[in-house]
C-alpha cells in the first residue's frame, strides 16, 4: 500500500533568491510556509557585498514577514574581487551571514559584479577557511567558447579540483548541480565539499526544456541537461549521503522577462518546493529519504541544530496555479496549472 502521509522535520532551503523591494514579501512568506530557514543570496542589485549590506537586506527580509515569524534567513555575500578577508571577519561575527557565495563574472542572472579571476580571491578564501565561513559556488565557467551543456564539469576540472586542494580545510558547497560529473566530485571529495540539489533538476531533462517547443519556465542555469545526469542526481539525492541536500533555487522571474526574446534564467518553485520533493523522490521509490535530504543533511553540514519542529505531507492531490502574485507582478510556478499528488500542512 502507498504511503498516504509523511510527518518529517520541517524542511530548511540552503539556496533561494527572495529578490528585494516589491516582490519581496510575497517571495519570504512562500519560503516561511514551508521552510524553518533558508540561505538568502545574494545577487541583488546592487549585489550583497558587504555585512552592512547583508544585515539591512536582514532586516527588510524580517519586516517583511508576519510579526513573530519564526523563519530564519540566513545570510549570505557576494564575493567580488575586491572583498577583504577584514570583511570576512565582520561577517562571520554578525552571527547573521553563513556563507559567502561566488559567482563566476557573467555565468548568471545579476553576475556582472563577480570574480573574474579566482586566484585573485586566495587570501580571501583562507580567512573564510579560518573562521570556519563555507563557500557557496555557481560552478559554470564563462568561456564563450565552452559549450554551455559542458560548462559545470569543466569548472570542476579547471577550477573546483585544484581550488580544493589548495584550500582543503574550506567548506564547499557547489550549489544546483546538474551533471554526473558534479555529483561524482561531491561525492569522492572530502566531507567539507557538499552539494545542492534542486527539485527541477531532479523532475527535469532537457527534453522539457526544448522538444516539442522552447518552454521558457523551464529555463534555469545551469541549463537542464541529458537524462542520464538527472538520473545521476537522483540517485545522489536518494543515496543517504550527507553531502547531498536540499536547495530549491527558486529564482522568480516576472512572465514578461521569461517569455521574451532574450529570456532570463531561474524558475519559481518556493511555493510548493517540498511537494516538489516529494514527487521526484516518490518516483525513485525513496519517500524513506526525503527527510534526512531536506531537514538533515544541510543543517548538519552548516554546523546548525536540526530543527525541532515538523511538518505533514500529505497524499492530497493539489493544482498548481496557472500564475502566482508577486507583489503587484506575476510569475509562473513550475508545473503552473499540472496536478501535485503531495499537499503540505505546515
Ligand atoms: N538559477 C537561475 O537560473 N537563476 C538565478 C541565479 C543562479 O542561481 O544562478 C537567478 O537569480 O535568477
Ligand atoms: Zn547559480
Ligand atoms: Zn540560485
Amino acid at each position: 500500500m502507498s504511503t498516504t502521509s509523511i510527518k518529517m522535520t520541517r524542511p530548511d532551503d540552503w539556496h533561494i533568491h527572495l529578490r528585494d523591494g516589491e516582490m519581496l514579501s510575497d517571495t519570504a512568506n512562500d519560503a516561511a510556509s514551508q521552510f524553518a530557514r533558508a540561505i538568502i543570496m545574494p545577487n541583488l542589485k546592487p549585489p550583497v557585498t558587504t555585512t552592512e549590506h547583508a544585515l539591512a537586506y536582514h532586516q527588510r527580509i524580517m519586516q517583511a514577514l508576519p510579526q513573530g515569524s519564526q523563519f530564519q534567513p540566513l545570510m549570505t555575500l557576494y564575493l567580488t574581487n575586491n572583498t577583504s578577508p577584514d570583511e570576512i571577519i565582520k561577517a562571520k561575527q554578525s552571527g547573521l551571514v553563513h556563507a559567502v557565495k561566488l559567482y563566476p563574472a557573467g555565468a548568471t542572472t545579476n553576475s556582472d559584479a563577480g570574480v573574474t579571476d579566482l586566484s585573485q580571491v586566495d587570501d580571501v578564501l583562507a580567512a573564510m577557511a579560518e573562521v570556519d565561513m563555507p563557500l557557496l559556488v555557481h560552478g559554470e565557467v564563462t568561456e564563450p567558447e565552452i559549450d554551455i551543456f559542458d560548462r559545470e564539469k569543466v569548472f570542476i576540472e579547471r577550477h573546483l579540483v585544484p581550488l580544493t586542494q589548495r584550500h582543503s580545510n574550506l567548506k564547499l558547497v557547489l550549489e544546483h548541480i546538474t551533471t554526473a560529473q558534479a555529483a561524482e566530485f561531491v561525492s569522492q571529495s572530502s566531507n567539507n565539499v557538499a552539494a545542492t540539489i534542486t527539485a527541477h533538476h531532479l523532475l527535469l531533462n532537457r527534453n522539457h526544456l526544448l522538444a516539442g517547443g522552447i518552454r521558457p519556465h523551464h529555463y534555469c542555469l545551469p541549463v537542464l541537461k541529458r537524462e542520464t545526469h538527472r538520473q545521476a542526481l537522483v540517485k545522489a539525492a536518494i543515496s543517504g549521503d550527507s553531502s547531498f541536500f536540499l536547495g530549491t533555487d527558486s529564482a522568480p522571474h516576472v512572465i514578461g522577462a521569461k517569455e521574451s526574446s532574450c529570456g532570463c534564467a531561474g524558475i519559481y518553485t518556493a511555493k510548493h518546493a517540498i511537494e516538489l520533493y516529494a514527487s521526484a523522490f516518490e518516483k525513485a521509490d525513496a519517500l524513506n529519504q526525503l527527510e534526512a535530504f531536506a531537514s538533515h543533511f544541510g543543517a548538519d553540514f552548516y554546523q546548525l541544530p536540526r530543527n525541532t519542529q515538523q511538518i505533514t505531507l500529505q497524499r492530497k492531490p493539489q493544482i498548481i496555479p496557472a500564475e502566482l502574485p508577486l507583489g503587484g507582478q506575476t510569475v509562473r510556478p513550475l508545473f503552473a496549472g499540472e496536478t501535485l499528488d503531495w499537499s503540505c500542512n505546515s
